[in-house]
């Protein structure tokens, strides 16, 4: 062993009291120096402790003296620089950590909303059939274990195709590769997930899954910010994330908390759809705001992220994803088909999709 492994070996027996980690790996040694058999280190401390850390540092020196072969010892406190300091910690290696893609395809975007039943899964299925009608190759995975909707508002049925029980054979409606997780358990059957099953079962779905060549996956995430949303963005290498809303404010709470998640997790935010946003009565054509309308844009102002577009509450909307033909195939010509075709527009012009 070296004078300099078995110095470091020493100071690792110390603990930094602010991490509970030893001094080494939490990265308060720096700058160790070995020149014969004279030891120089410094110990880089948050200048408000320098009197709580010098006991550590006497004790660093101490234990760097008691190495053989070493003669003088001399470890000083330095106030953190702002500039990043030298990595002494041993590196994670990147195969184990870096977000993965997924092999062919291009791009993947998560659609979420902080909050259940704000119409997220409706945007997806849109816009995945939208963009497919505009001639991307789409793949759409609904990870809403506790309530997938994808299969329904698609119209697709059936448990999907395993030949080797390894690969996992999509379905396909509307020009869009789907897979759920709720076509993996059987309907109706309430499913308890625990963290690391959902883990893992969202992992099979992105790699096992035959997806082909995708332009773009969008992922149908569940509402919130549990263990799916974590797992995605700290496993894949998301492109962005949508967060979908109505305007009520309570929706918008919920979309905030959704929003610093994605931000926390560096995962680009794309933008917000205001959903439910006008109501036409189907009727008379009265236009009135249930939710009340705009709270979407001056949210996303301030967030500081872009508005995509707004998407009116009506009926035929509702229908058409019971109905298993999402209202952008089922009713192309309508205004409500408009406004998701104009959104999967402008997500193509910009690269997005
Ligand atoms: N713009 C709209 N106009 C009319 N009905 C809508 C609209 N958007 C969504 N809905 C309806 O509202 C209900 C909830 O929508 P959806 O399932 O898409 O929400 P969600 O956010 O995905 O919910 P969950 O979190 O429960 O999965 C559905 O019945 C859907 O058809």
């Amino acid at each position: 062993m070296s004078i300099r492994e078995a110095v470091l070996a020493n100071l690792k027996k110390i603990v930094d009291p602010a991490s509970g980690q030893d001094i080494v790996s939490s990265g308060l040694v720096r700058a160790l120096n070995v020149e014969g058999d004279q030891v120089r280190f410094v110990i880089e401390i948050d200048p408000k402790k320098a009197e709580q850390m010098e006991p550590i540092r006497a004790a660093a020196e101490q234990a760097a003296s008691m190495v053989e072969g070493v003669e003088k010892v001399s470890a000083m406190l330095t106030a953190h620089s702002e500039k990043a300091p030298p990595e002494l910690k041993p590196k994670p290696k990147p195969s184990a950590t870096a977000p993965a893609a997924v092999p062919g395809v291009a791009r993947i975007i998560a659609i979420a909303s902080g909050k259940g039943g704000v119409g997220k899964s409706t945007v997806s299925a849109n816009l995945a059939c939208a963009l497919a009608a505009q001639g991307r190759r789409v793949g759409l995975l609904d990870a809403d274990v506790y309530g997938p909707s994808q299969p329904r508002m698609l119209g697709v049925s059936g448990r999907p195709a395993s030949p080797d029980g390894k690969i996992i054979l999509p379905l396909r409606n509307h020009g869009v590769t789907m897979m759920s997780m709720g076509l993996m358990t059987n309907e109706g059957q309430a499913v308890v997930w625990r963290g690391p099953m959902l883990m893992g079962a969202l992992q099979q779905m992105m790699n096992q899954v035959q997806w082909g060549e995708l332009d773009v996956l969008i992922v149908d995430l569940p509402p919130g910010t549990g263990d799916v949303q974590l797992t995605l963005t700290q496993k894949f290498a998301l492109d962005g994330a949508i967060v979908v809303s109505t305007p009520q404010d309570v929706a918008l709470l919920d979309a905030r908390k959704g929003i610093d998640m994605f931000r926390q997790t560096k995962t680009p935010i794309l933008g917000m759809i205001e959903n439910m946003s006008t109501h036409i009565c189907s009727n008379c054509g009265h236009e009135e705001h249930v939710f009340g309308h705009g709270g979407v844009a001056s949210e996303a102002e301030k967030l500081g992220v872009p508005l995509l577009g707004e998407i009116p509450l009506h009926l035929d909307i509702r229908v058409a994803a019971d109905e298993g033909a999402p209202i952008v195939v089922s009713k192309p010509e309508s205004a409500q088909a408009e406004a998701f075709r104009s959104i999967a527009k402008d997500l193509i012009t910009q690269g997005i999709a």
